[in-house]
């Protein structure tokens, strides 16, 4: 017997970052949009734990325990007082080291598909809040749609979306560690005034309206000069997808990978070709959301 469970990509429409915590993280207004670009995670019984992936990305991914799907299936048997004994297969499609959380999807993923398997039968406040332990990120992976994520951007409230987005994606040449982009929002913050995060008005209504254009004009990344800083070839791919007549350009959470929204789903296929064309990133997709999160296939 095996479980699957197909878990969304995400990306942040707002991510206002505030001045760095004693813990070392930081405090966010993270708008979360999950989009459909999806990675499956499939749980079977083994003898013991073992990860497997396959994917474009595959041989990027940590196949110990330090993977986050392993990690959950760990922590998950442990709180039960069980072996963690199961290979767990990653079809992995959303890319990696590129901000939009495809190590938290397989936490989550591998979170829900081993309650399911050991019939742990958790409930969703103790998933989720297994789910915060193994990353900020993880508990929007699990939820899905849209939401607001306050303190490190674990702590979640849901929105209710007017309508559907479209977005095109270009996946860069190589990744970028989240950290290192924190880092270097720390060292270009020094010396200034880090306002408290607090989540758009604007963009929240957008959001709620289903209105393209006007949440083209309220999207935000804190974390944009510093990825770029990082890696100043960025420009160039946003720079592009503007010419092509995105709405907007922005970097997806830490990056590299840039988002641009598009009015419908024939101007994302027109986005997105013109970026191929450019040279300026190393593939591109398109995506619509919000999806539903992790979800049991
Ligand atoms: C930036 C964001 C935006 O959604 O996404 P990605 O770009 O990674 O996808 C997230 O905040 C990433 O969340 P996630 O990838 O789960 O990060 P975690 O494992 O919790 O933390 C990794 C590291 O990122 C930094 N970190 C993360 C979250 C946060 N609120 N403040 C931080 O400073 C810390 O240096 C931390 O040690
Ligand atoms: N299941 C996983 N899939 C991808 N990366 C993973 C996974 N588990 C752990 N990692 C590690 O997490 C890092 C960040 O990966 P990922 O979640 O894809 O990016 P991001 O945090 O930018 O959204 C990777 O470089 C990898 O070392």
């Amino acid at each position: 017997m095996s479980v699957t469970v197909r878990v969304p990509a995400k990306v942040n429409v707002q991510l206002a970052v505030g001045a760095a915590r004693p813990d070392g993280f930081h405090d966010l207004a993270n708008v979360f949009l999950a989009v459909g670009l999806y990675d499956e995670v499939t749980v079977t019984p083994a003898a013991e734990l073992r990860v497997t992936c396959e994917g474009p990305d595959a041989h990027q991914v940590p196949l110990d325990r330090t993977n986050l799907a392993a990690r959950a299936a760990v922590e998950l048997a442990a709180r039960r007082g069980i072996e963690p004994a199961v290979h767990i297969h990653i079809a992995k499609d959303i890319p990696v080291a590129g901000g939009m959380a495809g190590g938290s999807a397989d936490g989550a993923g591998a979170l829900l598909a081993c309650d399911a398997l050991w019939g742990t039968g958790a409930s969703r406040a103790e998933l989720l809040a297994l789910c915060a332990e193994l990353g900020s990120d993880v508990p929007f992976s699990l939820v899905g749609g849209a939401a607001l994520g306050v303190g490190r951007g674990e702590r979640l409230t849901a929105l209710e979306l007017g309508g559907t987005f479209h977005w095109v994606f270009a996946m860069a040449g190589r990744g970028l560690s989240t950290p290192a982009v924190f880092r270097e929002f720390d060292r270009l913050a020094e010396g200034r005034d880090i306002p408290a995060p607090v989540a758009s008005p604007d963009l929240l209504e957008a959001l709620a309206k289903g209105d393209p254009d006007a949440l083209a004009s309220a999207v935000s990344n804190d974390l944009q000069p510093a990825a770029l800083s990082l890696f100043p070839e960025l420009a160039d791919t946003l720079a592009a997808g503007r010419a092509a007549g995105a709405l907007t350009a922005l970097l997806s959470g830490s990056g590299p990978t840039t988002a641009f929204l598009a009015r419908d789903a024939g101007s994302a296929e027109k986005v997105a070709e013109a970026l191929r064309a450019s040279g300026t990133c190393r593939s591109v997709r398109t995506a619509a959301g919000p999806v539903p999160g992790a979800t049991v296939i």
